[in-house]
């Protein structure tokens, strides 16, 4: 029924129940994982190859309540994401970011098991070798995930500001609002370059393995009282009658996955 997603993060739609009509969340290449740090390898395939962006700094944007978080839709034109473990220049797709109901939880990747209080996630497609980002997705090198870590700090972070100030507008299921705003995507990204890198999925349904994941090592500092905002998100419609307090997404992350045979590497200290 209309109420009900067909997956979410609740106890009976949540990521243990996913792979029942999402096969693709059983494979040996999902994510997130748990990072352990004594596995990183730092082969000199990486030394130097810093990861290189660019973003407009005015752009319009959609932000949309998908149901089971916000997303920022961009219009990749001018966006280009290449190096580090990448082969080809990708565009930006869109970002969004994921939490937990309480701020020792919340990130999807975590650090020899240490979870961080949110993560910024920013989803680019290898437009070089692919025409659509649906086509990128069904394709191992399809995707470009830059994952970043939040931790709560005394500070909001402005440029997330700009975003969160549209949430009042998008508080239910199915809502967007365009905006269109300076955004300093690089203060969206921590100071340091250095990072891990492995291959693996998407981190929600339909799960597709088509992820080259680049997760930066320094997080970025959020409020309190911004991740707040994220977690009045609703997850229903407007037109779900339900009580106020129900339906709130209070966390929407997939626990890690087994990282298995997978070859986990590291740029910087
Ligand atoms: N967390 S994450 O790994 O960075 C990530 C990246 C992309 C996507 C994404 O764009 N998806 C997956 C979920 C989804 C749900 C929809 O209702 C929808 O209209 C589109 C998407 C897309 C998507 C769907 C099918 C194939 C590829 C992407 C989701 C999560
Ligand atoms: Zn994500």
């Amino acid at each position: 029924n209309t109420m009900s997603l067909d997956w979410g993060y609740t106890d009976d739609n949540g990521p243990s129940t996913w792979a029942e009509k999402y096969p693709l969340a059983a494979g040996a290449r999902q994510s997130p994982v748990d990072i352990d740090t004594s596995k990183a390898t730092s082969d000199n395939s990486l030394v130097d190859r810093e990861i290189d962006w660019s973003y407009p700094s005015n752009c319009s944007y959609r932000i949309v309540n998908t149901g089971y978080g916000w997303r920022v839709d961009t219009y990749g034109d001018d966006t280009a994401l290449s190096g580090g473990p990448l082969s080809e220049v990708y565009k930006l797709e869109q970002f969004h970011c994921h939490w937990g109901a309480t701020n020792d939880e919340g990130s999807e990747h975590t650090v020899d098991g240490k979870s961080y209080a949110a993560e910024l996630h920013l989803v680019h497609w290898n437009s070089e070798k692919y025409s659509s980002f649906k086509e990128a997705a069904s394709q191992p090198d399809g995707l470009a995930v830059l994952g970043v870590f939040m931790e709560i700090g005394n500070a909001d972070n402005a440029e997330l500001e700009k975003i969160i100030s549209l949430i009042p507008k998008i508080i239910h299921k199915g809502q967007d609002s365009q905006a269109s705003f300076d955004l300093d995507f690089g203060s969206l990204l921590p100071e340091s370059k250095h990072y891990w890198t492995y291959l693996g999925s998407l981190t929600t349904p339909p799960c597709n393995e088509c992820v080259i994941w680049t997760v930066f090592k320094e997080p970025i500092t959020i409020s309190e009282r911004q991740l707040e905002v994220f977690r009045s998100l609703k997850s229903v419609g407007e037109e779900d009658a339900i009580e106020p307090e129900e339906g709130k997404l209070v966390k929407n992350y997939r626990p890690p996955l087994p990282l298995g045979n997978r070859v986990l590497r590291e740029c910087g200290p």
